[in-house]
């Protein structure tokens, strides 16, 4: 049976490529699972490690009332989520993926803010919204995610609530889960086991290390037999899923951590630096393969148009010569780019200034350059 590699003791990384750039975690997870307290514990320990180089921090979630850090950005400075709510017509989910949807229009200047500080920075923190299929399923999560991992070697911390895992088809349905995100960014990826202060995560590394002692938990559980003590469809399908998955765990780092305590953070860290060497290896020369093809079919296709364009043309100008002098562009009437005004905020480069643009406000027309002051 192959073994997963999952307790990660490989030594920090000493790769020279790409030194000076920071890498970016991005902390994906069911609602609950953890990630601010996450994302607080990993600040406060890379401030400890090195007081001359804090993380750059990120957070992406509009409905958050509270976060335990100080985020350099804060989609919260940039769009209003109750006017969001209120202007479209919508309700709680819609709210917070029509922001994330606003802000992403927004991120070439997040990323620019993000390169500014890029040596100075040893990790770029993105904290997403609760909601997980929120970042996970929609087109600007996956903007974002791609943005970011085109720009900065990247890694998924996938944080999982381990106290609420133990029951095999929990955990199922969360590896599942993980998969399927995995496979989505193909992104070096960690499961973060969190909460070990309340329940080890042992078992956890046991049924991904063995998919035998997966089964018979499972048989073992209640609620997978019938009356008549035959599986159930949903046992044997989890026992045939199991057996799938174990491919899947070959592919994946795992830690336990307590965000609370703070235990397992340094093996945490190790396993972010095995995966930015996976990221250079393996995810890096894929985006450079993607790229080409990209700017391959964008000439394509951008020669086939210019060659009806001018076919176009030649057609219409032998039917009327006199047209051409009448025809003239005037970079005078072209109209001004409105997307000048910068809009995102760092927190760190000014004092926060009480103030925050709202681009959901500012998109209407009579209330552009309107800065509202921010709700309590
Ligand atoms: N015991 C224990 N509790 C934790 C740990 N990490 C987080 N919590 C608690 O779990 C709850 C949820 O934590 P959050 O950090 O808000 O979780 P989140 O995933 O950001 O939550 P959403 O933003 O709602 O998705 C809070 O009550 C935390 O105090 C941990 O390591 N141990």
């Amino acid at each position: 049976m192959s073994s997963p590699h999952m307790v990660v003791d490989s030594p920090p990384s000493t790769s020279t490529v790409d030194k000076k750039k920071p890498v970016c975690i991005i902390t994906i997870g069911m609602a609950g699972a953890g990630k601010s307290t996450f994302v607080q514990r990993i600040n406060s320990y890379l401030h400890s490690s090195d007081p001359n180089k804090p993380p750059y921090i990120l957070n992406l979630d509009p409905a958050v009332a509270f976060v335990p850090y100080e985020a350099n950005i804060d989609i919260r400075d940039t769009v209003n989520y109750p006017e969001v709510m209120k202007q479209y017509n919508l309700g709680p989910n819609g709210g917070i993926l029509t922001a994330l949807n606003l802000f992403t229009t927004k991120f070439d200047q997040v990323l620019e803010l993000v390169e500014k500080r890029a040596e100075d920075v040893d990790y770029v923190i993105l904290d997403t919204p609760g909601q997980i299929e929120i970042f996970t399923w929609s087109a600007s999560g996956a903007i974002i995610t791609d943005a970011v991992a085109s720009s900065l070697p990247t890694v998924v911390a996938y944080i999982i609530d381990t106290p609420r895992t133990t029951a095999p088809a929990t955990f199922m349905s969360n590896m599942l889960y993980a998969c399927s995100i995995l496979y989505k960014t193909k992104l070096p990826f960690i499961l973060v086991f969190n909460k070990t202060d309340v329940q080890s995560h042992q078992f956890a590394l046991d049924w991904m290390a063995d998919f035998e002692e997966f089964q018979s938990a499972l048989a073992s559980h209640e609620g997978t037999r019938d009356s008549e003590g035959e599986p159930t469809y949903m046992n044997s399908l989890m026992n045939s899923m199991c057996l799938v998955l174990d491919e899947f765990y070959k592919n994946l780092k795992a830690v336990g951590v307590s965000s609370v305590t703070g235990d397992g953070v340094k093996d945490f860290f190790e396993a972010v630096d095995a995966s930015r060497e996976e990221y250079e290896r393996e995810y890096l020369p894929e985006l450079e393969k993607a790229r080409k093809h990209r700017e391959k079919t964008l000439k394509e296709a951008k020669d086939d148009s210019m060659n009806r364009l001018l076919n176009d043309l030649t057609i219409d100008r032998a039917k009327n010569p006199q047209g051409l002098s009448s025809e003239q562009w005037d970079p005078e009437l072209e109209e001004e780019d409105d997307d000048t005004e910068i809009n995102i905020i760092d927190r760190s480069e000014e004092p926060y200034p009480g103030e925050y643009v709202d681009v959901t406000r500012a998109r209407r027309h009579e209330d552009e350059n309107i800065r509202w002051p921010r709700p309590a």
